[in-house]
């Protein structure tokens, strides 16, 4: 389970513009960082290199280096779908398939993976991944509803239930409360708490609070201008860089002098 992930001189390309420069960082496992920053310093598109959803996009590319536990993922003779299943993602706004059922979206991902499954390992699997994601007394006497029937919160809470079911060793999160009211945050930031133990977690957040709240290390990106690449600036324990950072930059941004 939860794995090392080192960036190496990662330079992310949208076609010929650079979208991000020199990004090496060392994210330690069983641990959660925050990435914080302005709008358009990269933020996403560093977390995206890191289960190679980035090359989804037509024309982008990335230089450098991605290891999860010192394994090159940009290697040549990788499968980026094995990737993707080591390494999960929960987006901003929770999507679960609006067709399935609660019980068929926390499998989706294990049915995708071709694995045959009897019915009680997947009784086992629904259960424990809900369970898991803090949804399971909320949803178990209508494990056959549509989870689109679910409020914002638990859909998002269903989302981290369809990711963990595939037992990756890393969760990347893109802003995954930015679309909850304050009381379904909360219950998703005890749960990224809880996940820490077994995970290793990197989630994007434009709230100062929350990355204080649930982060360990914090690493802050910044772009000097338009058209320019964005870096990171600092990255150190997520105390420090709220009461004592480093860099002016960071102490500008953190303490709301601009972005
Ligand atoms: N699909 C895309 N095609 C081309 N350029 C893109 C694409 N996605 C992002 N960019 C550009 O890459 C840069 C970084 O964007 P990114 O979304 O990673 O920033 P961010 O820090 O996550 O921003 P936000 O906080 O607003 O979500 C921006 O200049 C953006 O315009």
């Amino acid at each position: 389970m939860a794995k090392r992930i080192e960036t190496r001189d990662l330079n992310i390309f949208y076609g010929d513009f650079r979208a991000v420069a020199d990004v090496s960082i060392d994210i330690e496992p069983r641990s959660v960082t925050a990435f914080i920053g302005p709008s358009g310093c990269g933020k996403s598109t560093v977390l995206r290199t890191l289960n190679r959803m980035h090359e989804v996009i037509p024309g982008a590319h990335v230089e450098g280096q991605v290891l999860l536990d010192g394994d090159d993922l940009y290697a040549p003779e990788v499968d980026p779908v094995l990737v993707r299943r080591q390494v999960g993602m929960v987006f901003q706004r929770a999507n679960p398939f609006p067709t399935m059922s609660i019980r068929e979206n926390v499998l989706a991902g294990i049915r995708l993976n071709n694995r045959r499954i009897s019915k009680s390992e997947a009784d086992d699997i629904v259960e424990q991944n809900l369970r898991g994601a803090n949804l399971w007394n909320e949803v178990k006497d209508r494990l056959d509803a549509p989870g689109s029937g679910l409020s914002g919160g638990q859909q998002q809470r269903l989302c981290i239930a369809r990711a963990t079911a595939v037992r990756p060793d890393v969760l990347l999160m893109d802003e995954p409360c930015s679309a909850l009211d304050p009381i379904s945050t909360l219950a998703i930031e005890d749960l990224i708490e809880e996940l820490k133990s077994d995970y290793t977690i990197v989630i994007v957040t434009h709230n100062m609070q929350q990355a204080s709240r649930v982060s360990d290390r914090t690493a802050f990106f910044n772009i000097a201008g338009t058209g320019k690449p964005g870096r990171l600036i600092e990255y150190d324990d997520t105390r420090k860089m709220f009461s004592n950072p480093t860099k002016k930059e960071t102490e500008d941004y953190i303490s709301g002098r601009f972005g």
